[in-house]
C-alpha cells in the first residue's frame, strides 16, 4: 500500500509547494547512455525549438547529454528558463539532462535543480559564494555537480576542489547566447585542465561548450576535452541526430579513439 502510495507521488505532477529537506536524496543518475562511449555529446536546447522540447530532445536520441542553459538576466545578459521546464523536460525524456546554472546565487538554486531531476548541475565559480558545500550538496541529492569557468577565468585556482567535482566546464565563448564564435584563446586553458585532472587522476568530464562544431571539435578534443556542448551545430542542422553522430566521430577521431 506505501508502495503504491510512493508511485502516485514520483510520477504525478511536482509539488512545487514542497521545501526542500521535504525530499529523500536520489541515486545518482547516469553519467552516459550510451556505455563504453568515451566521448560525450551534449546538444544545448538554447538553439533548439523552446515550444517543442520534448520533440527536440526525441530528435537527438544519440545524445548523451541534454544541454540546459538557464540564464537569469543578471549573471548574463539573456533570460532562457527555470525549474518547472527542467522538471516537465525531465519527465518528457530519458536522456540524462545537464543543467548549467548561469545565475546570480547559484548556492540558493542549485539542489533545486538537481531535485527537479536533472543528471548534473553545474554552476559558475564566479558566482558561487561557497561552492564546495554547493558542490557538495548537488551530489548529496542524487545529481553529478559541475563547475564552470568562464574564457578569461584560470583554472589553477580550482586544482584543489577537483575532488569535489564530477564535471569541470570550460566555456569557449562568453556565457550567454547561442551561435558565437568558438575562442582558440581556450585551448592552453583545456591542455591545462586536463594535465590537472590527468595528474591528480581525477575521474571529472571535461567539458566545452560554445562554438562546438564539425570546424572546432577535433581542436577542442585534441586539447583534451571530452564532452562537447554543441547548440547551433546540432539544432541548426537538417538532421540533428546526424550531427551529434558527426560531432562524435571527429572529437573520437581527434582524441585517438576513432
Ligand atoms: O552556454 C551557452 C551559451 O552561453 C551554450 O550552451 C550555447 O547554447 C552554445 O551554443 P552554440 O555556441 O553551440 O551555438
Amino acid at each position: 500500500m506505501i508502495y503504491i502510495v510512493k508511485l502516485e507521488l514520483s510520477s504525478g505532477t511536482p509539488d512545487r509547494t514542497a521545501r526542500r529537506g521535504d525530499r529523500a536524496p536520489r541515486p545518482a543518475a547516469p553519467l552516459a547512455t550510451l556505455p563504453g562511449v568515451a566521448i560525450q555529446i551534449s546538444p544545448s536546447i538554447l538553439s533548439a525549438d523552446f515550444a517543442r522540447l520534448a520533440d527536440e530532445a526525441a530528435a537527438v536520441p544519440n545524445a548523451d547529454w541534454l544541454h540546459v542553459d538557464v540564464m537569469d538576466g543578471h549573471f548574463v545578459p539573456n533570460l532562457t528558463l527555470g525549474l518547472p521546464v527542467v522538471e516537465s523536460l525531465a519527465r518528457a525524456t530519458d536522456t540524462p539532462l545537464d543543467c548549467h546554472l548561469m545565475i546570480e546565487d547559484p548556492d540558493r538554486w542549485a539542489p533545486a535543480y538537481a531535485e527537479a531531476g536533472a543528471g548534473s548541475v553545474t554552476v559558475h565559480a564566479k558566482a558561487a559564494r561557497a561552492p564546495v558545500r554547493t558542490l557538495r550538496e548537488i551530489r548529496r541529492l542524487g545529481a553529478r555537480a559541475g563547475l564552470a569557468l568562464n574564457p578569461a577565468e584560470p583554472v589553477e585556482p580550482y586544482a584543489d576542489l577537483v575532488g569535489e567535482m564530477d564535471m569541470l566546464l570550460l566555456m569557449t565563448v562568453e556565457p550567454g547566447f547561442g551561435g558565437q564564435r568558438f575562442l582558440d584563446l581556450v585551448l592552453p586553458k583545456i591542455r591545462r585542465a586536463r594535465e590537472i585532472l590527468d595528474g591528480r587522476e581525477a575521474s571529472v568530464w571535461l567539458q566545452v561548450d560554445g562554438g562546438v562544431g564539425d570546424d572546432t571539435i577535433e581542436r577542442a578534443a585534441e586539447a583534451g576535452a571530452d564532452v562537447f556542448v554543441a547548440g547551433s551545430a546540432v539544432y541548426g542542422a537538417q538532421d540533428p541526430s546526424k550531427a551529434v553522430d558527426s560531432l562524435r566521430a571527429r572529437a573520437a577521431a581527434a582524441a585517438g579513439l576513432g
